[in-house]
């Protein structure tokens, strides 16, 4: 495993409380007999955001065909988990108002891929997962539910074409600002809502992640989110059944030392790594050295976007989340390994961005790009 020292001697200051020890949920991360299925090694799985972060922003309505091409594409090139849509109200983020149509495509086409493929969808409410549920009924042998897709994971050598596994996503915010912005209601009652959706989905079989949004700044409430408050909602989702944490820095406010205080609640809280993933935005260019101070915690999973997507309604001048393109590159430089193709996101980067009239927003991508030209160039005059 690649020794991550960086941070190794920055002491957080003590969690002054946490939430009860005697809270007890067992997520699906954990096989039969408890052991963690996730490898605490060197591979980091990355969740690419792109198609739904990174798109619903937009106010220019961008065609299905795009989005589709968008989804084919990144599947080509190792990423194994892709967040396809959101079924969320039109009248709220019109962007994803054909993510219904992004699911029917998914199940109906076999689409290539290099490993098996997870596609998760955003729902707020009964009535999103209700609609999502309904396309899945019509197609139910076109998907793998969590406990397929368990055992496929599980199976030795399990090669050949896979279905596709399919994921809900919930989200839920650590202020009330937030929440009141995001949902149009309070954190408690977005939990009751949330409630009630995970257990359908969980009764359905299908694998739950549950976001956190503003983990670690807020647009109306500023840096001072409270990570007890972070560690009692993440608690509450795993008690509902939830399989993942993704925990949002959705301003990109977030530094080191409060990632660090943020993961050490957290772990106090009794949460532990494998249910966690870390989803950075990037507006304040501290996303990679986060992603440092998480690894080291011991996570495992962070959320990206192709071409660093995306932006945030409420945050002024927000920034995307982190570019797909630069976790990849870094973290192959610290010695992990995402199993995505470098070259194949770059190429999806500059694509899709071109294609959304967006600027590139992924160093790493832009320097493939020109190096990949430059050697082109040198080439062809080595040949003149
Ligand atoms: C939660 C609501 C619906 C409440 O919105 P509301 O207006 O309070 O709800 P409502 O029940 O009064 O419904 C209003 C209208 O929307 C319809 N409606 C209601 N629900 C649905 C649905 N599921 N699908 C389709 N339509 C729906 C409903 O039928 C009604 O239509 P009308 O009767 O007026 O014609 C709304 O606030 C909403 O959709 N919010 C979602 C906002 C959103 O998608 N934000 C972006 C995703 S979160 C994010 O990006 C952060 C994250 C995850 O990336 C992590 C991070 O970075 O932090």
């Amino acid at each position: 495993m690649a020794r991550l020292t960086l941070f190794s001697r920055y002491l957080p200051r003590s969690c002054p409380r946490q939430v009860s020890a005697a809270r007890r949920y067992a997520t699906a991360s954990s096989t039969p007999d408890g052991a963690s299925q996730q490898r605490l090694d060197n591979h980091v799985k990355l969740v690419e955001v792109g198609a739904r972060d990174g798109l619903q922003n937009e106010k220019k309505s961008i065609p299905l065909a795009t989005k589709i091409d968008l989804i084919e594409r990144l599947a080509k090139t190792g990423l194994s988990s892709i967040e396809a849509g959101a079924f969320v109200s039109p009248k709220w983020v019109p962007q994803m108002n054909n993510s219904g149509e992004i699911l029917e495509h998914i199940l109906q086409h076999d689409i290539p891929s290099r490993s098996p493929l997870t596609f998760s969808f955003l729902a707020p409410n009964l009535k999103g997962l209700d609609s999502a549920s309904a396309i899945l009924a019509k197609h139910p042998t076109a998907f793998e539910t969590e406990t397929q897709r368990l055992a496929s994971a599980a199976a030795e050598g399990s090669s050949g074409p896979h279905k596709p596994a399919l994921e809900i996503a919930v989200f839920a915010a650590a202020t009330e600002s937030f929440s009141q912005k995001n949902l149009n209601c309070s954190v408690a009652t977005s939990l009751e809502r949330f409630g009630e959706v995970i257990r359908a989905a969980k009764d359905a079989d299908l694998r739950v992640r549950a976001y956190i949004s503003v983990v670690l700044g807020c647009p109306f409430e500023g840096y001072d989110v409270n990570p007890h408050r972070v560690a009692e909602i993440a608690t509450d989702f795993l008690e509902m059944g939830a399989d993942e944490i993704a925990l949002g820095d959705t301003t990109g406010m977030g530094t080191a030392p409060r990632t660090k205080d943020l993961l050490n609640c957290l772990r106090k809280a009794g949460i532990r790594n494998e249910d966690i993933a870390m989803h950075f935005h990037n507006t304040y260019g501290q996303a990679l050295v986060n992603t440092v101070v998480a690894l080291e915690h011991g996570i495992r999973t962070f959320d990206s976007s192709v071409g660093g997507l995306g932006g945030c309604p409420y945050s002024p001048g927000a920034s995307g989340n982190v570019a797909t393109e630069d976790m990849v590159y870094f973290l192959e430089s610290l010695g992990m390994d995402t199993g995505v193709d470098l070259d194949a996101v770059a190429d999806i980067g500059a694509w899709i961005t071109n294609e959304v009239g967006k600027p590139h927003d992924s160093s790493v991508g832009k320097a493939v790009l020109a190096a990949r030209l430059r050697t082109k160039e040198e080439g062809k005059a080595g040949e003149a």
